[in-house]
């Protein structure tokens, strides 16, 4: 069984009032579209997304979802589906999703997959909460309505017949043509996240939604003490007859701080990402890990918003350091200096560090992100 989503992305986005079509503007610190992609691109069930964009739209896709599959819309969002269909071969079940709704979550794809068991199709919906008037003013009962989303799940062949087989004008959705060919469609339980961004205001909206969440990740690191080697210790060069040895530079502050920036995220550790295996990162300078990390958590809208290192070791003393230390520690992270703290300690001579054999270093790091759990 191979299931496929389609996400079309080739609209104006006029309705928002901006020059940037919708689906490519930044919503809690990436394109809108990026958002549905790695939805879908999360989800076990999901074999292959296919992104539909607007003719010259390459390099905006590019640069929202780098290496996303993609083929040419149309001129109506019906036109976009019919080229993404015609562009799938062998899929068995394909959800059509509106770029338009950034936040998809794996539940709601779940929902439609399994009305697929029973149905030719299935759409995900909420009830109306307002009072519905029609434009004379006259109440329309609310009780039978309900609000229909996107993705909508079909089987393959059910919605290619339905599109080729279509002669009522422009259908504002995908079910509305396989109902007008007598297949059956099941109404989901929707979501209020994946509310469709169309007018000026909505982003904002959006973001306002999906929250913050504050996370604080742990870092920890050692590093051999050794004759003959330089000591790196957060970004700054420290006069000592002794330096560190082991991994790149051994900057044992500056591998802390990136294990608990990735961890905030928990994107694994340092050696996940620069194995010490490998040996372009011999004596290599660690600015660059913390960089990279750092350019991970700002690519799921994150920022750093403090850091507390604290180094330990008998010698060299940190204090005269400790502000270069911060001030370089800043510039790495883009951070004023007032939320870098340094601190040291000694083991009271007790353990490696207290024998000169080596120095620890522990950071925590805190990260304001936004607030999706998926
Ligand atoms: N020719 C089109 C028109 C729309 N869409 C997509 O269909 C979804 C829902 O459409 P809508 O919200 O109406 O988007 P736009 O057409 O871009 O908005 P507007 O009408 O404001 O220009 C969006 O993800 C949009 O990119 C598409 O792929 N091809
Ligand atoms: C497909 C859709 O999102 C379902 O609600 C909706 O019909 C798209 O409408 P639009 O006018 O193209 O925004």
């Amino acid at each position: 069984m191979k299931t496929v989503a389609l996400i079309v992305a080739a609209g104006k986005g006029e309705r928002t009032g901006a020059t940037l079509p919708k689906q490519y503007a930044p919503l809690a610190g990436r394109a809108m579209l990026a958002w549905s992609h790695q939805a879908f691109g999360d989800h076990p069930a999901i074999d292959e997304v296919l992104v539909v964009i607007g003719a010259g739209q390459e390099a905006l896709l590019a640069a929202a979802v780098p290496g996303a599959r993609h083929v040419t819309g149309g001129a109506t969002r019906r036109e976009s589906v019919a080229a993404g269909l015609a562009a799938l071969d062998g899929a068995d079940l394909v959800l059509v999703h509106d770029a338009a709704r950034p936040f998809l979550s794996a539940a709601v794809i779940d929902r439609l997959i399994a009305a697929l068991a029973t149905h030719d199709g299935a759409v995900p919906v909420l009830p109306v909460a307002d009072t519905l008037v029609n434009a004379d003013g006259a109440n329309v009962p609310r009780e039978a309505l309900r609000r229909v989303q996107t993705p909508q799940a079909f089987r393959f062949v059910t919605l290619a017949a339905a599109h080729r087989a279509w002669r009522g004008g422009e259908a504002t959705d995908d079910a509305q043509m396989v109902r007008a060919l007598g297949g059956s469609v099941a109404l989901v339980q929707g979501d209020t996240m994946l509310e469709k961004i169309t007018y000026p205001g909505d982003i904002a909206a959006a973001e306002a939604r999906l929250g913050r969440e504050t996370r604080s990740a742990l870092g920890f690191d050692v590093h051999r003490l050794a004759d003959g080697e330089e000591l790196w210790l957060g970004g700054v060069l420290i006069p000592h007859h002794q330096g560190l040895s082991g991994h790149s530079d051994a900057d044992v502050a500056l591998h802390a701080i990136t294990d608990a920036l990735l961890g905030t995220i928990a994107a694994g550790d340092i050696g996940m990402h620069f194995p010490p295996s490998d040996p372009q990162w011999r004596g290599a300078e660690s600015g660059q890990f913390l960089r990279h990390a750092l350019s991970l958590v700002e690519a799921r809208g994150g920022r750093v918003t403090f850091v507390d290192l604290t180094l330990m070791c008998e010698a060299p003393k940190i204090g005269p350091h400790r502000d270069t230390i911060r001030a370089r520690i800043g510039e790495l992270l883009a951070l004023p200096v007032e939320r870098v703290s340094v601190k040291a300690t000694t083991t009271e001579r007790l353990g490696f560090t207290g024998r000169g054999e080596g120095i620890a270093a522990q950071a925590i790091v805190t990260v304001d992100l936004p607030g999706a759990t998926w």
